[in-house]
């Protein structure tokens, strides 16, 4: 048995997978086969959510019926709306709140108790895990603020429907389909940290809730999806110190400090998601006729690439585009949960059908042999 010590478990591959295929050299994303830039616009979230979580793209039929079916699952259990109340009451960190309210979710799940590997039950714990997070979320961001929830509607698609309960109103179909765009591009992304830690959980045999809380509780932190609401605060510094952003970029690295968007470790070039993203960015800097956050980080970008030889990851360009759309910032890493969440599922899935307990090792490098004292005697 090998001691030499993978730092980050670098390079080590651990899972066979047919869910996404990544090539960090060339910056290509596929989800089942599929390259995102031939999808990402016009499939909706439902339609991939199906594809990962079944191996192909729904027909028509099967769409309506699974969307149907989302939509159905939606409400939340009054003792979760309470939750919630008291979440926001604390002015929790909405990322902490979700991890909560997920965690509390398997409460009134019906299917709490069934076999954790069972596939069928575990898509059926998927879709109301799934439906449910969009409410919470938005539940939570309007008490947060004196407002009451918005009930969801079942008429509206997963994107639409979260917009509507986040701001009491309907969405036009540009945001809808922007916001829809969003969701799509997050739902997969081989092992990256959240899903390694769902998988991690699953790999013991543990159920689906557990291995959302874990994943969330992973997303939350600043090198993974905690760096997209770090980009907006970013740019914001950077507005309000009036200096120039190539100037104010230059400055931070030189500092030392860490870029939020920037960097990956599978991804050598352009993450491919970032050009989508940054379409969207720049038509609504385009159509508000305030071109600032687009510009910022496009000057960022140019100074991080050509100085630094680091590419902007997918963190990057969804901190403008959300801010755009008015969306609070710290709501940024929640809603990159929303989408991921059809991706830790998928994973589980995959991994419920072939497991083997994930348990690697440490290179022990302290001390042996020592005496022990008893307290009194220290
Ligand atoms: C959805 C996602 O999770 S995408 C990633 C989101 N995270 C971020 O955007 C946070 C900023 N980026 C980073 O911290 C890193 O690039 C990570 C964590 C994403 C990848 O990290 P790793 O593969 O472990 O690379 P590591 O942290 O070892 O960095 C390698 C070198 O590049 C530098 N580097 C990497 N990213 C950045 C960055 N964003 N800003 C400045 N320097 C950076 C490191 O300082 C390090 O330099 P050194 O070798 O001189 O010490
Ligand atoms: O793959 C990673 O390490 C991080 C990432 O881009 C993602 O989770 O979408």
């Amino acid at each position: 048995m090998s001691d030499e010590v993978k730092r980050g478990l670098e390079g080590v591959v651990v899972f066979e997978s047919r869910l996404s295929y990544i090539d960090g050299d060339a910056g290509e994303l596929g989800y089942r086969g599929y390259a995102i830039e031939d999808f990402a616009r016009e499939a909706s979230y439902e339609e991939v959510l199906s594809l990962l979580w079944n191996g192909e793209w729904p027909t028509r039929a099967e769409h309506d019926e699974f969307a149907a079916r989302l939509a159905a699952e939606r409400d939340l259990d009054p003792a979760v709306y309470d939750l919630i109340e008291a979440l926001a009451a604390q002015d929790e960190n909405p990322m902490a709140a979700l991890r909560t309210v997920v965690s509390a979710l398997s409460a009134s799940d019906p299917d709490a108790d069934a076999d954790p590997a069972d596939r069928e039950t575990n898509l059926a714990k998927g879709c109301r895990i799934t439906a449910k997070f969009p409410t919470a979320l938005a539940a939570f961001a309007r008490l947060r603020n004196g407002f009451d929830p918005v009930e969801p509607r079942e008429d509206l698609g997963h994107a639409a429907n979260f917009l509507y309960m986040l701001n009491g109103e309907e969405p036009d179909e540009v945001a809808a389909e922007t916001f829809d765009t969003a969701l799509v591009l997050h739902a997969d992304h081989g092992l990256n940290a959240s899903t390694f830690a769902a998988m991690v959980t699953t790999s013991t045999m543990s159920d689906l809730h557990s291995g959302v809380t874990s994943a969330i509780g992973t997303l939350a932190g600043s090198l993974h999806g905690g760096a997209n609401q770090n980009v907006m605060r970013m740019l914001k510094e950077i507005d309000e110190s009036d200096a120039d952003p190539g100037d104010w970029i230059e400055s931070a690295v030189e500092e030392g400090r860490r870029i939020p968007g920037f960097g990956h470790r599978v991804y050598n070039v352009r993450d491919p998601r970032a050009g989508i993203l940054e379409t969207y960015s720049e038509r609504l800097g385009e159509e508000s006729g305030d071109p600032r956050w687009y510009d910022y980080s496009v000057a960022i970008e140019e100074y991080m690439t050509e100085e630094k030889g680091l590419a902007p990851n997918v963190d990057f360009y969804s901190a403008s585009m959300y801010y755009q759309m008015g969306i609070p910032m710290d709501l940024y890493t929640p809603i990159f949960a929303l989408s991921r969440v059809g991706g830790w599922i998928a994973h589980m899935l995959e991994q419920y059908e072939d497991n083997r307990l994930i348990r690697p090792r440490a290179h022990y490098v302290g001390d042996r042999g020592r005496e022990f004292v008893p307290l009194d005697e220290r």
